[in-house]
């Protein structure tokens, strides 16, 4: 499969006072093909987020490259960064990162399709048909955001990302803010749309569960490193890397009692088709 985005041998340095920087991100590979899920662990500080923010052009890079369906995107700035936005979007943990409290839904949806040249007319078919697929009733476009509850908003942030049908979404702990029940609702919604729209995601993550949910492959990265990648049934189940072992241990997916409990929660969750 020919990858959609390629990251190879990055190296992001964080400046931190004169002379001093500190490596964040030390020679990091990898590789999303498009239609692919693919999961980004590790512990706080390991560098996940980093890495999805020198994708999406926000971090410096220091050396190694990042390339999108084949162009060279890793220094991209300004307009052609811009334009970049209609194939690469993101969803944070914090929808409002994405999201200005001052509009409307409707105004919020409509925004990046009216910049790119949609009509107006067209738009409000378009947001219409977009909250029905991230199942918000259609009155949602006179509201604010702040008038939601935190999955209801996070259901608009994925609304947002996905209105110009990009190719790939960054998801930065999309469903870490959730509590438990409505994190399987919001994944199960991530799963649902990348079936229906052949997006790809890079999907980062503090927690093993969240990914072996969604991601079709996982890489684990340590101290600014990957030391573990490969299908996300081998990497959650039988990690080889002792750090991903001590991940594990620290998951849900690790303890059994928990593991059946959180397993019955999410598949009684799951909304019918
Ligand atoms: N702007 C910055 N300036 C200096 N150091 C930074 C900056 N941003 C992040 N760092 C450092 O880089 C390292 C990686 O941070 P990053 O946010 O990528 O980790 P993470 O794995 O996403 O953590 P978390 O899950 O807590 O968000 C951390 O040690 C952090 O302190």
């Amino acid at each position: 499969m020919t990858a959609l985005l390629e990251v190879d041998d990055l190296v992001v340095d964080y400046r931190l006072r004169r002379g001093v920087a500190f490596r964040a991100l030390d020679g990091v590979s990898l590789s999303v093909g498009p239609g692919e899920c693919v999961g980004l662990v590790g512990e706080s500080g390991s560098g996940k987020s980093t890495l999805g923010k020198a994708v999406l052009g926000l971090a410096g890079v220091t050396s190694g490259r990042i390339t999108f369906a084949g162009g060279d995107i890793t220094h991209l700035r300004g307009a052609a960064r811009r334009r970049l936005a209609g194939d690469v979007q993101v969803v944070f943990q914090d929808p409002y990162g994405s999201l200005d409290p001052t509009m409307t839904v409707g105004e919020v949806l409509a925004e990046p399709l009216v910049v790119a040249g949609t009509s107006r007319a067209e738009a409000r078919t378009v947001v219409a048909a977009m909250l029905d697929r991230v199942r918000l009733p259609a009155g949602a476009v006179h509201r604010y955001p702040s008038e939601f509850s935190g999955g209801q908003r996070q259901r608009v942030a994925i609304a947002r990302a996905l209105v110009r049908r990009p190719r790939l979404v960054v998801c930065d702990e999309p469903v870490s803010a959730l509590d438990l029940t409505t994190q399987a609702a919001i994944l199960d919604l991530f799963v649902d749309l990348q079936r229906e729209t052949g997006v790809s995601y890079l999907f980062v993550s503090h927690d093993l569960g969240v990914v072996r949910r969604v991601c079709h492959r996982v890489c684990v990265l340590y101290r600014g490193k990957i030391v573990e990648a490969g299908p996300t049934r081998a990497v959650t189940e039988v990690p080889e890397h002792p750090y991903t072992q001590r991940l594990r241990l620290a998951s849900p997916v690790a303890d059994p009692a928990r593991q059946a409990e959180r397993r019955a929660t999410w598949l009684s969750l799951r909304e019918p088709a």
